[in-house]
């Protein structure tokens, strides 16, 4: 591939085109910034150039400044490896050209691609361009004058709300706004463009820089109410992190002193924020869900995925309609079996319920919620298996009824046909022992609500095809799911690696710690909800037998909790029938209830697990990492028997599935800035207090013992061995 370079060609009409070049999305990386000014400063010199147009190849005008920048800074802590671009590109060669410059913009220009084309003195644009300012969802401001010149351009409330939410814009809206100047089909803007820049410099057409500009910005008291607006709601959407707040102080900068000066601040502000543990963790998940999609010997040796066109589900509960709503809003045929036609009434009336919640939430057009619903089947048999491109297994947890399923669909479904499960703990094997197609047995673990939920967990055995495993990556992409590649085990990656969360949950509650506490200082972390509220929405139910699995696989390292059954036998079975941990009632939050702590004493008599029968004496930090440093030590062991590729799959399995603060960088990530020696020398403390559910695991001894962070590969570490 050719490196990241910068051309330009002077044409007879006395433009200069100067085109970014880096695919796929021409980041600026660090030789097209130095390409930029050279070409630049060769335009401004030649007598023979009257104005210039910047481009980008490939029909992506840029997806702005190249993250893999940051992520060098990360590991060497050298801010000094990011450019000054901001003043001395920008400002300077840019905006302040003798020149003008026309920006033709297409495909997208995020982060520092839209502001170069801020700097310009025009933007023209394709149908559909992708603009935006995304930079605080890697935990950093716009760096090259961005909340500087886009409330200049668009006005302060929409620039605001566009860069707190990382929320792109489309072109279309760009030009209703004022950030775009005219908008041409694909294969007119270079023409268009060319004559624009022309038109300014022969006066034609007026020549703005952006950030002299204070039209668009209202007097100075309503932008102070604005931004007194958006501070509280940063301080709602990001409780946690730091540039949120950042970016309002320096658009506020500017507003008071004058687009320059906030520029100064801007450049200033965003070096600070580049070395955060926050733009850490966002710029490793960044890049770790990118990872999840390079497979060895699956993603990396030719093979083409196919094409799948119809699925077919067996089973309509809550997993199986979910499923098949994320396959039919997809364009994809499904056909729903069910055992009777009640089961399937109920199924398919989930399915409707599911889309229509996504219309109502503006996820999905009428339109498309309608030909999504034609795409669905009912069936009460296997007739219409005959031609589908997979199945998807989605009944009660059964081993042998499953086995039966299995054996029955292997004979009826083509040849081709991949025969998938949707289990969350049942060992893979034995789901298709009674088959002679294991290559084609797979798991497609959906997290809940499954047409909601980003995760997919896709499980492989020894014996299973890199061709099932590259068609679901694929099918899973299509559905807007994020695959995750994941070895056979109980609870596969992300159950396996945080069944000791609601379990040491339980067990500080039995050492006299208030529920209450807990959840409110888990949700403090980041986490969207506490492990007890967590319970309430998934049930009971499930707790039992989740509890049950991983008892019977992991037993000398789980707390067999009374208290759930105790509930149970309350008459509480959680959200489901509004009587939980908390009350719920509709339209407001839930509260925690307080009849519920007669139920939590009697559980802590039964366990009888108290030093001298009294509560325990903890704090509040003490409290998160011993409910979330056994996470990490299982974590350890998922990694140790290599049931993830790489520790960043863990990370971003842990992210989109358990919903782990994504500016935390994901479990192994958040594990390794706390510090392997730290982790492991607190869960020996505990565990010579507290019992073996807090034991170190071999793993984490070693990576601590020998100062190796627990993300480094197996073969850092000599007991490590890897079954993938
Ligand atoms: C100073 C400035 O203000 C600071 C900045 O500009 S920070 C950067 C701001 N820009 C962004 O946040 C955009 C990040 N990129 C994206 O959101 C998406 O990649 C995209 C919308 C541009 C394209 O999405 P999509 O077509 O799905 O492709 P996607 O798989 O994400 O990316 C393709 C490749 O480009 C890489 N890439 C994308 N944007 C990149 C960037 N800004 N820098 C470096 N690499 C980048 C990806 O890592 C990926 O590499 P891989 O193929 O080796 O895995």
């Amino acid at each position: 591939m050719a490196k990241p370079h910068v051309t330009m060609e002077v044409g007879n009409d006395g433009v200069a085109v100067v085109t970014l070049i880096n695919p796929p999305v021409n980041a600026l990386a660090i030789p097209i910034i130095s390409g930029l000014k050279e070409k630049f400063d060769e335009a401004t010199r030649r007598n023979d150039v009257k104005a210039l147009v910047l481009t980008g190849k490939g029909g992506r005008f840029s997806g702005g400044f190249d993250i893999n920048v940051f992520q060098k800074v990360h590991a060497t802590g050298d801010i000094s490896l990011v450019p000054d671009v901001s003043v001395e590109l920008v400002v300077n060669i840019i905006e302040d050209c003798k020149k003008p410059v026309v920006a033709a913009v297409e495909g997208l220009a995020l982060g520092g691609g839209l502001e170069l084309a801020m700097g310009c003195h025009a933007r023209i644009a394709a149908p559909k361009t992708q603009l935006g300012l995304p930079e605080l969802s890697l935990g950093v401001i716009p760096g090259f004058g961005g909340t500087q010149r886009l409330p200049r351009l668009l006005g302060l409330s929409k620039a605001i709300e566009i860069m707190l939410l990382s929320k792109p814009i489309m072109s279309e809206e760009g030009k209703k706004l004022g950030l775009i100047d005219a908008i041409v089909p694909s294969q007119e803007l270079l023409k268009v463009s060319r004559q624009w820049a022309l038109d300014i410099s022969e006066r034609r057409k007026p020549w703005l820089r952006s950030l002299h500009r204070t039209d668009k910005i209202g007097s100075l008291s309503e932008s102070r109410d604005v931004l007194k607006a958006a501070r509280q709601q940063a301080k709602k959407i990001a409780p946690n992190m730091p540039q949120h707040q950042a970016c309002l102080d320096v658009i506020e900068e500017g507003i008071i002193h004058g687009g320059y000066n906030g520029v100064l601040k801007e450049a200033k502000v965003f070096k600070e924020l580049v070395l955060t543990e926050t733009a850490k963790g966002l710029v490793h998940i960044f890049f770790a869900q990118r990872m999840t999609s390079k497979i060895p010997n699956v993603t990396d040796v030719g093979l083409k995925p196919r094409h799948i066109k119809k699925i077919a589900i067996i089973g309509g509960g809550l997993m199986g309609s979910g499923i098949a709503t994320a396959f039919i809003v997809s364009n994809i045929h499904v056909v729903l079996k069910e055992i009777n036609s009640e089961y399937l009434q109920k199924g398919t009336k989930t399915i409707e319920a599911n889309v229509r919640s996504l219309v109502t939430r503006g996820k999905l057009t009428r339109d498309k919620a309608d030909k999504a619903l034609s795409m669905l089947k009912g069936a009460l048999d296997y007739s219409d298996f005959k031609d589908v491109d997979m199945v998807i297994e989605a009944v009660i947890e059964s081993v042998p009824l499953k086995q039966k399923i299995f054996s029955e669909i292997e004979k009826i479904c083509p040849p081709h046909c991949i025969l998938a499960t949707n289990t969350s703990t049942i060992d893979l094997n034995l789901v298709g022992e009674k088959t002679s197609s294991q290559d084609r047995i797979i798991g497609a673990h959906f997290f809940s609500p499954a047409h909601i939920m980003p995760l997919l967990e896709i499980v492989r055995t020894d014996k299973t095809s890199a061709q099932a495993i590259l068609d679901l990556m694929t099918v899973g992409k299509t559905i807007k799911k994020a695959p995750v590649v994941v070895g056979n085990c109980t609870g596969f990656a992300v159950n396996r690696a945080f069944f000791p969360y609601a379990q040491s949950a339980q067990l500080l509650v039995h050492l006299g710690v208030d529920v209450f506490r807990i959840d409110r200082l888990i949700s403090s972390f980041g986490l969207p909800m506490g492990p007890f509220q967590l319970q309430d929405l998934s049930g009971y139910g499930i707790a039992v037998a989740v509890g049950k699995e991983f008892a019977n696989a992991f037993p000398g390292r789980t707390f067999q909790t009374p208290l759930v059954d105790l509930l149970i036998k309350n008459g509480r079975n959680g959200k489901a029938n509004g009587k939980g941990y908390y009350i719920y009632e509709k339209g407001s939050r839930p509260r925690p209830d307080p009849s519920v702590l007669p139920i939590i004493e009697e559980s802590r008599r039964v366990a009888n697990i108290m030093p001298n029968g009294k509560p325990i004496n903890i704090t509040d930090k003490e409290i998160v990492e011993m409910i979330l440093f056994p996470v990490v030590n299982e974590a350890c062991r998922v990694l140790d028997e290599g049931v993830v590729v790489r520790a960043s799959d863990l990370d971003t399995a842990s992210v989109l599935g358990m919903s782990f603060p994504s500016y935390r960088g994901g479990i192994v990530f958040w594990a390794d800035l706390v510090g392997a020696k730290y982790v492991y020398d607190s869960l020996k403390k505990w565990s010579q207090r507290f019992g073996d559910f807090y034991k170190p695991s071999k793993f984490l001894e070693e990576r601590a013992a020998g100062g190796i962070p627990l993300s480094a590969p197996a073969s850092s570490s000599s007991g490590s061995r890897s079954r993938m």
